[in-house]
């Protein structure tokens, strides 16, 4: 590779880019596609990634890597209809993925990365995928999907980003208060949240809101986290018991760690042809 800020090296069989700006440090792993941290350089503020990484998680392609921002594709959750059976969350965090275009700049760098389906898997779905990452002093995250079929597609979807909490006894998430959400561990009951959303036990909710901004305050710092092309917005975290029962999940993981996603969880369809974009802007 001959770029100035990005090298792809290889860790322990894990391949990944890295990216070194004067502005920023990222890292984004080939299997899934997925960022695995960022850091900005400030000059004000001590360093800090804002990506939780569990130290347990295989970065090996074994399994999905638990944590930075799995992408979530072509569907949310477990698979539905003809699919059951198929993983979770879908294909695309499971796979290696292509870099198809880097751009840099004195104050960005904008990769452009596709999932290796196989044509036959790429053909089935009838959907075609890929995800625009544009790093400066934020992340912008983009996950276009192409309906290149001759048949309206159903697609749910999530940018399922774990984020970094110095102590998860001092957060809330901000910007929720009355939005309706389902409950995963109440059988999706409705519920209507009642102030800010604190977490302190295991949360698995689906706000039902396309609301285009929430803020996460950890400790006293701020971080707004923007969307476009959602119609839900997913707050998560497993808590003690559900972080000790998963493998790759570090025990004490859950005390600094909340994920908060953008996602389509309500019936979305595409048209043939239809091009849509989900995009999560993560602004510290
Ligand atoms: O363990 P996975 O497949 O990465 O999923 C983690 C969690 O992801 C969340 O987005 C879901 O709402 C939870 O239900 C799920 O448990």
């Amino acid at each position: 590779m001959n770029n100035q800020f990005v090298s792809k090296e290889t860790l322990n069989s894990c391949v990944y880019y890295k990216i070194e700006h004067p502005k920023f440090a990222a890292t984004i792993s080939e299997f899934g596609g997925q960022l695995l941290s960022f850091t900005p350089k400030d000059n004000q503020n001590e360093p800090q990634n804002l990506l939780w990484l569990s130290e347990s998680s295989p970065l090996d392609g074994s399994k999905p890597i638990r944590g930075g921002v799995p992408l979530c594709w072509p569907w949310f959750g477990p698979a539905q209809g003809d699919f059951v059976g198929e993983p979770q969350h879908g294909y695309i965090r499971s796979v290696p993925w292509s870099l198809i275009n880097i751009v840099e700049s004195d104050t960005s760098v904008e990769m452009i990365m596709q999932p290796n389906l196989t044509k036959e898997l790429s053909q089935s779905l009838g959907l075609d995928v890929q995800v625009r990452y544009v790093f400066a002093d934020t992340i912008s995250i983009e996950l276009t999907t192409t309906n290149t079929s001759t048949e309206a597609k159903p697609l749910s979807q999530a940018i399922h980003t774990y984020f970094a909490l110095d102590n998860v006894n001092d957060h809330k998430v901000l910007g929720l208060n009355q939005i309706r959400y389902l409950d995963k561990l109440d059988n999706a009951a409705e519920v209507i949240q009642d102030g800010d959303v604190v977490i302190t036990e295991h949360t698995d909710r689906v706000y039902l809101t396309a609301q285009d901004k929430v803020s996460l305050l950890n400790g006293n710092k701020n971080m707004d986290i923007l969307g476009q092309g959602h119609d839900s917005i997913v707050v998560w975290n497993p808590w003690q018991e559900n972080a000790k029962n998963m493998v790759d999940f570090d025990d004490q993981g859950y005390t600094n760690m909340i994920c908060i996603e953008m996602a389509n969880t309500q019936g979305l369809v595409l048209q043939p042809q239809q091009v849509h974009k989900l995009v999560q802007l993560i602004k510290p």
